[in-house]
């Protein structure tokens, strides 16, 4: 069989939804692709020892019990209480609890993305064994959808494959397994249309959601968690995203998911029922039973009710308000007199059906199921992360930025056109500034124009450094790529336009003013430009890795840059600006001091200017650097281009760095605070909140370090 008749034939089998004949041993119900990726990872996990087994997941969690910090006081809250449940293969498991019940908390419980200040106790098993407390295991799709707005959804899945699968899977297999995951989907209809930002108009919310589980699935991860996937959508989208699920769970996949109000076709698809009320079990068993159990517990569906909006009604303490006011308008009048709950109030029903369930065959079941299920140890999965080399995931995040950028006008296309036009303006004011008197001031002031002002401009790239960042933090806490491959991406992605932006008005703006006159000294203007603009670019890219906020970045960014620019020698000559702070350190760390320092040479040197009367000998450009200007003529300038071009690689070290600190050193910290005031509690109340032992939330440090000592790379 050739290689494009084996991916074709796959492709086939998968949209039949049979194995392919040939295609190997098919286990636990696993597609062959599946299978043919689970077998890579094997392999590449024990060194090319043939090693393949039952790969299904099957998740347990016992008496989960999950506390949290709170800022004030050093007060705890138990956010989850005791919960008993599992998950397994060729299900789909949905979660359900009014707003604040802790749908969400046992979701990152379960896939270890617990905050930092929150403890957990009890015992999580995957395939019976402990879980290594490390993201990657599972997909997790989140409920936001950051996604990449210019690139069309083939494209998104396509690039995504690139970062994350094995470089020696033939390209031609990865793009049957991209069209693999189209169909799945069911994005066949919307793969060639953009995603969508701004100022395009792209696919629909229930489509993007659908591309972000896409995104999570292409690595066939074993264990799906999903929150809120229906949220903000119609309820046919939410249908078709549900039913999806379904699906994706009918191929031997673990699929949980957190969902806020279900239709009554959606509740039909689910498989299991996890109702929670204040982080305790109201229900947990086959979700068509839940009907019987609320009447059992005597709170039968009224006739006429949605089953799903009865449950919640039952376990949300919020419609004793709802009731009350409803009283108070005498709409209450139009309900049926015989509904139980409304003859008492929804806080004690809640008591009644969590002391019900405790108490019920079906939590007797869940135990019994539970014990069952954590005696069988299984395999041990190993991380979902990428598989593809670090060369190939920066070629493939430089490739997609760039193209990125190319189609985003307000990425970089807009700032062209505005420093075009604000370079012509300069043109015209300083137009053939010449060697007058009067020159000296008006170039001192241009220069100091172009690069604090011009420069300053790039600040404007911001929101979209934010888009990127946002995009990066959700691929990243999914381990599709490490942070280096990141920074040199978006390095070098950004290179070539910023080089055409500064050369384009650089050159209107030199030939305009005729600054000192040589190729010399244009390519030294040009290039401080660059140097300037590229500087500023990196500073607002660290900014987005830490305030990912578009007014605190702006507004920060423009406050370091203030000053950066009050100590760059043009506002306050270099040796009367104040020493202590000002001068050492603030205007030798400020890049506009070295552009301006640099140019003021560039410009002046080996010039005659006319003095004041006409009588006068002329004023050569080198006293007026000494004695007006206060430059150090014996400093070269290219010394000063050097030193503003190393703080490019300064910066973007320092780009790094805040990313890892932000991932590593902050959960650290805060975990550490956490823990401190989580003591000082139960030193307070004398007694163990957590009798278990409280594990302390996991960082990103361990996913790190887990994933590095399993692939062997960062
Ligand atoms: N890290 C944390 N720090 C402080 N409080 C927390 C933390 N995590 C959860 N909580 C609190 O625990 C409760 C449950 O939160 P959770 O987000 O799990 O609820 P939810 O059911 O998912 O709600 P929603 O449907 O509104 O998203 C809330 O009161 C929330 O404020």
């Amino acid at each position: 069989m050739t290689r494009r008749s084996s991916a074709n034939e796959v492709m086939k089998e998968i949209e039949a939804g049979k194995p392919a004949a040939g295609a190997g041993l098919v286990v636990a119900g696993l597609s062959p692709l599946s299978e043919t990726l689970w077998r890579e990872s094997s392999k590449s996990a024990s060194m090319g020892e043939e090693f393949f087994g039952d790969v299904s997941a099957r998740l347990t969690w016992q008496d989960l019990t999950v506390t949290v910090t709170l800022g004030n006081g050093g007060e705890t809250q138990r956010v989850l209480e005791g919960l008993t449940g599992y998950a397994e293969p060729g299900t789909f498991t949905a979660l359900m609890g009014p707003s604040g019940s802790g749908k969400s908390t046992l979701l990152d419980a379960l896939s270890s993305r617990l905050a930092t200040n929150a403890f957990l106790s009890g015992t999580i098993l995957l395939n019976g064994r402990k879980t290594k407390l490390s993201f990657g295991i599972a997909a997790y799709v989140t409920q936001d959808d950051n996604l990449i707005g210019t690139l069309t959804v083939r494209e998104t899945i396509s690039y995504s494959a690139r970062l994350r699968l094995p470089d020696r899977m033939p390209w031609l297999e990865k793009r049957t397994l991209v069209e693999s995951t189209i169909v799945e989907m069911g994005l066949q209809d919307c793969a060639d249309t953009v995603i969508g930002n701004w100022h395009l108009r792209g696919i629909s919310g229930g489509e993007r959601r659908r591309v972000s589980i896409a995104l999570e699935i292409l690595m066939r991860p074993r264990l799906l968690f999903l929150d809120e996937p229906t949220s903000g959508l119609d309820s046919a989208s939410a249908f078709f995203v549900t039913q999806t699920l379904r699906g994706l769970s009918r191929g031997g996949r673990t699929v949980i998911a957190s969902i806020h109000q279900p239709s009554s076709e959606v509740f039909e698809l689910f498989d299991r029922l996890y109702l929670l009320s204040g982080g305790k079990t109201v229900y947990f068993g086959e979700a068509s039973e839940a009907y019987e159990f609320f009447a059992q517990a005597g709170f039968p569906c009224p006739a006429l009710r949605n089953p799903s909006d009865h449950f919640l009604r039952c376990v949300n303490s919020d419609f004793d308000k709802v009731k009350a006011t409803l009283r108070g308008s005498m709409k209450i009048r139009f309900e049926a007199n015989d509904d139980p709950l409304e003859k008492i109030t929804t806080a004690e029903a809640i008591r009644i059906l969590i002391d019900f369930y405790r108490t019920s065959q079906y939590s007797y079941a869940a135990k019994q199921k539970v014990e069952e299920m954590s005696k069988v140890k299984g395999t041990v999965l190993d991380s979902g992360g990428s598989q593809a080399s670090f060369p190939m995931q920066a070629f493939t995040l430089t490739k997609r930025s760039f193209i990125n950028m190319s189609r985003d006008f307000g990425y970089y296309w807009l700032r062209l056109v505005i420093y075009i036009l604000v370079t012509v303006c300069i043109g015209t004011i300083y137009l053939n500034v010449g060697t007058g008197y009067n020159s000296i001031l008006a170039r001192g002031s241009c220069a100091s124009f172009v690069f604090g002002f011009v420069t300053f401009m790039s600040i404007g790239g911001f929101p979209s450094f934010v888009e990127d960042m946002k995009v990066f933090q959700r691929e990243r806490l999914n381990g599709h790529y490490g942070v280096t491959a990141f920074v040199i991406g978006n390095t070098l992605s950004a290179m070539p336009f910023l080089i055409l932006i500064t050369f384009l008005s650089g050159t209107i703006c030199y030939f305009m003013v005729r600054l000192h006159p040589g190729f010399e000294h244009y390519l030294f203007f040009v290039l401080c430009l660059y140097g300037s603009v590229t500087v500023v670019e990196s500073l607002m890219m660290t900014i987005a890795s830490v305030v990912p906020n578009f007014l605190m970045g702006i507004i920060i960014g423009a406050g370091i840059q203030g000053i950066f620019m009050l100590v760059s020698g043009y506002f306050r000559l270099p040796k009367d600006i104040p020493k202590p702070v000002w001068r050492y350190p603030m205007s030798y760390i400020s890049f506009h001091f070295w552009a301006l320092q640099g140019q003021y040479q560039n410009d002046l040197n080996g010039m005659l200017f006319d003095n004041q009367s006409p009588g006068l000998p002329k004023i050569p450009g080198e006293y007026i650097l000494e004695n007006v200007f206060q430059i150090d003529v014996n400093r070269s300038k290219w010394v000063d281009l050097s030193v503003l071009l190393s703080m490019i690689v300064i910066y973007r070290i320092l780009f790094l760095i805040m990313i890892k600190v932000n991932e590593d050193v902050t959960p650290w910290i805060r975990g550490y605070i956490a823990r401190r005031r989580m003591q000082q509690q139960t030193a307070n109340n004398n007694s163990s909140i957590a009798p278990n032992g409280l594990t302390q939330s996991p960082s990103l440090r361990t996913y790190v370090a887990n994933r590095a000592t399993t692939s062997g790379r960062t």
